[in-house]
């Protein structure tokens, strides 16, 4: 079975056309070198507005049925920066230790990392991560969150993923 992995851009400026998003692709990329069982990326681009963003989970979880969904941009402290509030309106329970683990990484790179707001959350059976907008914290982000998210899919009843163990080691807990 082949797992679908929603992967949703929130940027006024690449939906506008103004810049190229670069930040979806990364996800694509990061998730291309990890994962070794099969999976397709379903993509979204929207503008920070909180009903374009509600929607567009909305429709990667419950229509298209992605066990998975990562957004990026959107997590700041600006006016129009709203995915963390999108993202607690669609969820059933949030899951705060992905964003605590997250910009505690993050502050290895950057001291801005406590800017973002991001934070991750359980939608039906799909999970939702957050991630900040640049291109550069997509991976930095995925590295640090990305062992503990298979097995919070197996408790979702979705897919077993599988990964390449060189490139990021999954821990699953023996039952
Ligand atoms: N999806 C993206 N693709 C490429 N670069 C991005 C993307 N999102 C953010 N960036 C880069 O990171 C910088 C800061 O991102 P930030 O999320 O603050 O964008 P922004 O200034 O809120 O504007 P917008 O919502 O229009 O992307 C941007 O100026 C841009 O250079
Ligand atoms: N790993 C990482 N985290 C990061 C950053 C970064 O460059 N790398 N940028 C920070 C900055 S400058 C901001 S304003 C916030 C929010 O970014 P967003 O609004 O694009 O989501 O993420 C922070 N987290």
């Amino acid at each position: 079975m082949v797992t679908k992995i929603g992967i949703l851009t929130v940027s006024d400026r690449a939906s506008r056309g103004q810049y190229d998003d670069l930040s979806g692709p990364a996800i694509v990329d990061t998730l291309t070198t990890y994962l070794s069982s099969p999976w397709q990326a379903v993509y979204r681009l929207v503008e920070d507005e909180q009903p374009l963003i509600e929607q567009a989970l909305c429709e990667l979880c419950d229509d298209e049925k992605c066990a998975l969904v990562i957004t990026t941009g959107g997590t700041g402290p600006a006016k129009r920066d709203v995915t963390p509030e999108a993202t607690e309106a669609v969820c059933d329970k949030m899951m705060p230790g992905f964003g605590e683990l997250m910009r505690q990484e993050s502050l290895k790179y950057v001291p801005t990392a406590i800017l973002s707001r991001q934070t991750a959350g359980i939608r039906h059976n799909s999970l939702i991560i957050n991630l900040p907008g640049k291109p550069k914290a997509i991976k930095q982000c995925l590295d640090a969150v990305f062992p503990a998210v298979p097995y919070c899919i197996d408790l979702l009843e979705g897919p077993f993923l599988t990964c390449d163990d060189t490139v990021i080691q999954v821990f699953r807990p023996k039952s």
